[in-house]
């Protein structure tokens, strides 16, 4: 089945994979390339818009990056963001200029003519009657002349060429970021991109992928056998319960615990699953295996690498050991994954060069060069929320679907350097006694508990000592955080605000029923500028 598709080429701008999900939002399916893929790559997606993200460029610099010309030369709609817009300006004869002023944060522009981009869309009118729009900027170069054939279609006094169209070639462009929640109207700005604009049918929706997805996967596996690594958590679970619908008894989950999990989870895991997914599990104890290549390693890229190494060795070896187990097994040639879009694109995958990596997520980054076996990621063009839809389509319990992330190299990045046997056992316990309370606690307002207002939260610990006092002794222990966030992408996070009487509460029992800690603090750092994990 062939689904309408929108092409993103990325220019570098933190923020290109929110394009992508606004655009998901609207059920029209995309996927983000570097901008500097060629013109045959360009063509052959036959792709019903295009649309140009932002960069923290110049085009004006000596050396920049341009949209591949076959952009402008295919008859099909362009969206043009931030740099997008200037990059169209400057390669269909416009004209870009450093401003004296950059505009950074909220702004309102004035819509003017009637662009089908801003169709019905206002926030509020100025004195002379006209519309005016909330947007976001975040820029300092601006368009100064416009292309022939373009009309301006937004302004304000510090950038009267705010957005801009040649709406007989249906080329857009808008100097603001409409991809941003800030603009409030950003998601029907992209809608009527691509919907009315580009034409393109909302035909991308989980419900209906299922058979689609089947069908791929049967096609791709055919009678060779597949082990998946299995974590508990969504991703993994969703491309389980998938496959398994695909395949059946061609499957075999391999679970691994290396030491590094939260406080039972191995069991609770294996619990969970027996009886709800139908594909066998197995689960395979590798700490000793983890903890020794782990030792003296305090680097956190290194211990990135290096457990996502040993994910795979464990892998390949049960791969092996099914073929020599006389079951009927052939031994698997496949590796599944739960990996998703967010993890490729972090990565660097879909990236453009100059966007730099920040972590390797263990499941893409992180693995070795030499796999040995074929991978089958049936996920990795979903987004998270994406995934959770299809789980639900699939039968799968809402409390799994929905259980907050947890990495695959698990606390090996949340004890800050070295990993240490005796620094995991501490922090699973601290960590345990957070999550218990925030899955107790309800708050008043919304009747919710505090796990359920919270999208990821965890512990951390921190291999420094400070001075206490219990009882009537001293104390010389190790501390740790506590570390909540919101976000509805963990691609930007807020702290969370837990009540002061839950914090409380928490470090009250950490530090009496931890012994080797003394002292609980709570992180209130953002993403950016910090990230979600502390490694
Ligand atoms: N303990 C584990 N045993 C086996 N495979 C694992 C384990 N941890 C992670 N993986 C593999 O790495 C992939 C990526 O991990 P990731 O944490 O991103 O996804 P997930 O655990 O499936 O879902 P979630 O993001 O909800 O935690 C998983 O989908 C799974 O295939
Ligand atoms: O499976 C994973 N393997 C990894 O290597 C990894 N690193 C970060 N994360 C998760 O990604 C989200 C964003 O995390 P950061 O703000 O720390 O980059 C958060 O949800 C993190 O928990 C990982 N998940
Ligand atoms: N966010 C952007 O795309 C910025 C583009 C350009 N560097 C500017 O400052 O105007
Ligand atoms: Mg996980």
């Amino acid at each position: 089945m062939s689904h309408s598709k929108i092409l993103i080429l990325d220019f570098g701008s933190q923020v290109t994979q929110l394009i992508a999900r606004r655009v998901r939002e609207a059920h029209v399916y995309c996927e983000i390339h570097p901008c500097d893929v060629s013109d045959d790559f360009v063509k052959q997606f036959a792709a019903d818009g295009i649309i140009l993200s932002g960069s923290h460029a110049s085009v004006y610099e000596e050396e920049t990056d341009k949209a591949p010309q076959s952009v402008f030369e295919l008859g099909v709609p362009v969206l043009g963001i931030c740099y997008g817009m200037q990059t169209m300006a400057q390669q269909l004869g416009g004209k870009v200029e450093a401003g004296s002023k950059r505009e950074f944060g909220y702004a309102q522009v004035r819509a003017r003519g009637h662009s089908a981009l801003f169709r019905d869309i206002q926030d509020a009118t100025n004195a002379e009657g006209h519309g005016l729009i909330d947007v976001w900027m975040s820029h300092g170069d601006k368009v100064t002349e416009l292309p022939t054939g373009f009309n301006v279609i937004a302004s304000n006094d510090t950038t009267p060429i705010a957005a801009m169209a040649d709406e007989s070639r249906k080329f857009y462009a808008v100097q603001f970021h409409p991809e941003v929640t800030h603009t409030r109207q950003g998601q029907a700005m992209l809608e009527r991109f691509v919907l009315d604009i580009c034409a393109a049918k909302p035909d991308w929706i989980m419900g209906d992928y299922i058979t689609e997805a089947v069908a791929k996967i049967k096609a791709q596996v055919g009678d060779e056998e597949v082990i998946l690594g299995l974590s508990g958590g969504v991703d993994s679970s969703v491309a389980a319960a998938l496959i398994h619908r695909a395949i059946g008894d061609q499957l075999t989950c391999v679970f691994v615990d290396h030491g590094l999990l939260r406080l039972n989870e191995g069991d609770m895991v294996m619990e969970m699953f027996a009886g709800r997914l139908h594909a066998k599990v197995i689960r395979v104890d590798a700490t000793e295996q983890f903890m020794s290549k782990l030792a003296g390693v305090s680097d956190p890229e290194a211990k990135r690498k290096i457990i996502g190494a040993e994910f795979v060795e464990v892998f390949k070896a049960e791969a092996a050991k099914l073929k020599a187990s006389g079951t009927g097994h052939k031994g698997a040639t496949f590796l599944a994954q739960g990996t998703i879009y967010p993890d490729v694109i972090e990565s660097g995958g879909a990236k453009s060069k100059k966007a730099v990596t920040i972590k390797s997520h263990h499941n893409v980054g992180g693995l070795p060069e030499q796999l040995g076996l074929k991978l089958l990621e049936p996920l990795r063009d979903l987004f998270k929320d994406e995934v959770r839809e299809l789980g639900v389509a699939l039968g799968l319990p809402r409390d799994m679907v929905y259980r907050h992330p947890f990495p695959g190299p698990g606390l090996g990045v949340r004890i800050l350097g070295e990993v240490k046997r005796e620094y995991a056992l501490l922090l699973q316990r601290a960590d345990a006694i957070f999550i218990e309370e925030l899955r107790n606690t309800v708050d008043v307002e919304t009747g919710k508990t505090w796990y359920d207002l919270t999208s990821q939260a965890f512990t951390v610990f921190l291999p420094v000592k400070s001075v206490g006092v219990m009882g009537d002794g001293r104390t010389y222990d190790y501390v740790v955080a506590l570390r909540a966030v919101v976000t509805s992408d963990f691609m930007t996070a807020h702290w969370a605000e837990l009540p002061y009487s839950l914090l409380g509460k928490v470090s009250n029992r950490i530090i009496n029923e931890v012994r080797g800690i003394n002292r609980v603090v709570y992180d209130i750092s953002g993403k950016p500028p910090a990230t979600i994990e502390w490694e």
